[in-house]
């Protein structure tokens, strides 16, 4: 579906280097734009940095350099020359590429000579432009990838051509990009991706934009543990989240990946076991038996009150103890494994907490991921069974950070769990658990972690997660399977929408 012409974008110096360091030894990029190349890097597009041939070696140097570290494809170009003749490569790339050359520095005869040769002039953060000149202007160097992908669609001039924008941590940007997975020249199946940036009046952004696609617990600032999580109650987001979401009030048939609302309830543990004990209604003869694992909530650790509740509750010692706030904030993964009443003293998991039964496993757990009509897993290491853990641990709980310090089985331990005979995965009861939650939670994308109870051989689901990396899956998998997951949500809403 993607065009047949690759997308070339030419970066000029004046772009790029910041004047307030020109003269000064060592050039540097202005703001903004380390992050810009960045994001061109993983963009699909053909980017080359251009600069004067006059240039001080340090700052030509500079450049090169640059555009080494983004090697994406990048090349060096010399500036245009005097009189204004493209080098060769621009020539080239105009007879069989869309081109685009992006500048700060205002030279109308080059302007003219590019478009001659049908290049699309982007001139940033200067008054040149007429109206007349074709020269496309805009304010901030920020907006320059959503100008570019609103040309780049107008260029392919597809009604299928779909523009969707994300908002994410930049870690969580950075590990997706890397992965092709937010292309700007379009995907196979019609998506250019571009990110929102809230540094930029976001109506203007959503003007362009068909899709949102966010993972919104990057953007909690702070939940407040006194009261049960509710979208939006109870949760303080970012200024720029917090727009997203009054502007999907006022435009509620705007298609967003995912709703609030339904990703909320991932949000609390608790919550999170009422899902999963609806699903228990899956077992059925000859197949094993699928479940949540047994529970209780906990605002405090005081232990007269605890023993009784724990009965009442049909638990038993060790216990998984997790905070209720699943994740989006800083303290979300600190847990721990308590093997007696005692060691709940002083425990350091925050308030309310989740206490489960822990379930002796052998070391395996199975991250499984739905991504649209999808289902993939992958096998992972995972805690040791408990009677390991004890011994290590003496008369102290052992506490630890799920996403750092999870105390995964040793070589030792995995090759002992070997040698046993466990239960094995009945794939087709996950699957059919997979899509029945798909159902109920009216997710596009989420994950949920799946351990085989040794002896019973239940499977039991210890965790759901909206918007997973699933790098564990292949990206030739996970890539396009992502991608369609995208466009069907559009499809679908859109369909509903118009009925
Ligand atoms: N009830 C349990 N019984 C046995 N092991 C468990 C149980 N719950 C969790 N674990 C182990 O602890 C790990 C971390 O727990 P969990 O997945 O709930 O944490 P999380 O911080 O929500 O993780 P994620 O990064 O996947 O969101 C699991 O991957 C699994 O290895
Ligand atoms: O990347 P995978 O293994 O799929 O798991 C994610 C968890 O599901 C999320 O809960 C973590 O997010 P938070 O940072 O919001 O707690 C998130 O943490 P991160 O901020 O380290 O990316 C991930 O670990
Ligand atoms: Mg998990
Ligand atoms: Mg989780």
């Amino acid at each position: 579906m993607a065009t047949e012409r690759p997308v070339r974008l030419v970066l000029d110096a004046s772009l790029l280097l910041d004047p307030v360091g020109a003269g000064a030894p060592v050039p540097t990029l202005r703001p903004g734009a380390e992050a810009l190349l960045r994001r061109l890097r993983h963009s699909n597009l053909g980017v080359a940095i251009c600069h004067p041939e006059e240039m001080p070696t340090t700052v030509s140097g500079f450049l090169e350099m640059a555009a080494d570290l983004n090697s994406f494809g990048y090349i060096s170009l010399p500036a245009p020359t005097g009189n204004h003749l493209l080098n060769e490569l621009m020539l080239e790339w105009s007879r069989t590429s869309s081109c685009f050359y992006a500048t700060s520095t205002v030279d109308e005869d080059l302007f003219s000579e590019l478009q001659s040769h049908n290049w699309k002039v982007i001139a940033v953060d200067n008054e040149c432009g007429t109206k007349d000149s074709g020269v496309v202007n805009i304010g901030k160097l920020q907006e320059l990838l959503i100008t570019l992908a609103t040309l780049i669609k107008k260029e392919i001039a597809s009604s299928s051509i779909l523009m969707v924008g994300y908002a994410m941590k930049p870690s969580r940007e950075e590990d997706f990009a890397k992965r092709g997975a937010f292309p700007l020249y379009p995907s196979q199946n019609g998506l250019i991706f571009v990110p929102l940036s809230f540094e930029l009046p976001l109506a203007s952004q959503l003007q362009e934009v068909d899709i949102i696609l966010h993972k919104m617990t990057d953007e909690i600032i702070s939940i407040d543990p006194n009261c049960s999580i509710s979208f939006p109650r109870g949760i303080s987001f970012s200024a720029g989240m917090s727009e997203v979401i009054r502007f999907m009030e006022e435009y509620p048939d705007f298609c967003i990946i995912d709703p609030f609302k339904n990703i909320s309830p991932l949000l609390d543990r608790l919550q999170i076991q009422e899902i999963l004990v609806r699903l228990q209604e899956l077992g059925s003869e000859g197949r094993p038996k699928l479940r949540a694992p047994h529970s209780l909530k906990v605002i405090n650790f005081s232990g007269s009150e605890l023993q009784k509740q724990l009965a009442e509750a049909n638990l038993s010692f060790p216990l998984i103890v997790k905070p209720q706030v699943a994740c989006g904030v800083a303290d979300a993964h600190n847990m721990a494994l308590v093997f007696q009443i005692e060691e709940f003293s002083n425990l350091s998991v925050p308030l309310p907490a989740i206490l489960q039964e822990y379930i002796d496993h052998g070391s395996k757990i199975y991250k499984f991921y739905v991504i649209g009509d999808k289902v993939f897993h992958a096998v992972k290491t995972s805690m040791p069974n408990a009677n390991l853990l004890k011994s290590s641990s003496g008369d102290e709980p052992l506490t630890f950070n799920s996403l750092k310090t999870l105390p995964v089985a040793t070589k030792e331990q995995l090759l002992l769990n070997r040698a046993q005979d466990n239960k094995s995965l009945n794939i087709g009861v996950v699957e059919e658990a997979a899509k029945l939650l798909k159902e109920s939670l009216g997710l596009t994308i989420f994950g949920f972690d799946v351990v085989v109870q040794e002896g019973s051989g239940d499977h039991v689901i210890v965790d759901l997660n909206y918007l997973p990396s699933f790098k564990e899956v292949p990206d030739s998998e996970a890539m396009p399977a992502f991608w369609d997951a995208i466009r069907q949500s559009y499809e679908s809403k859109k369909g509903k929408v118009q009925t």
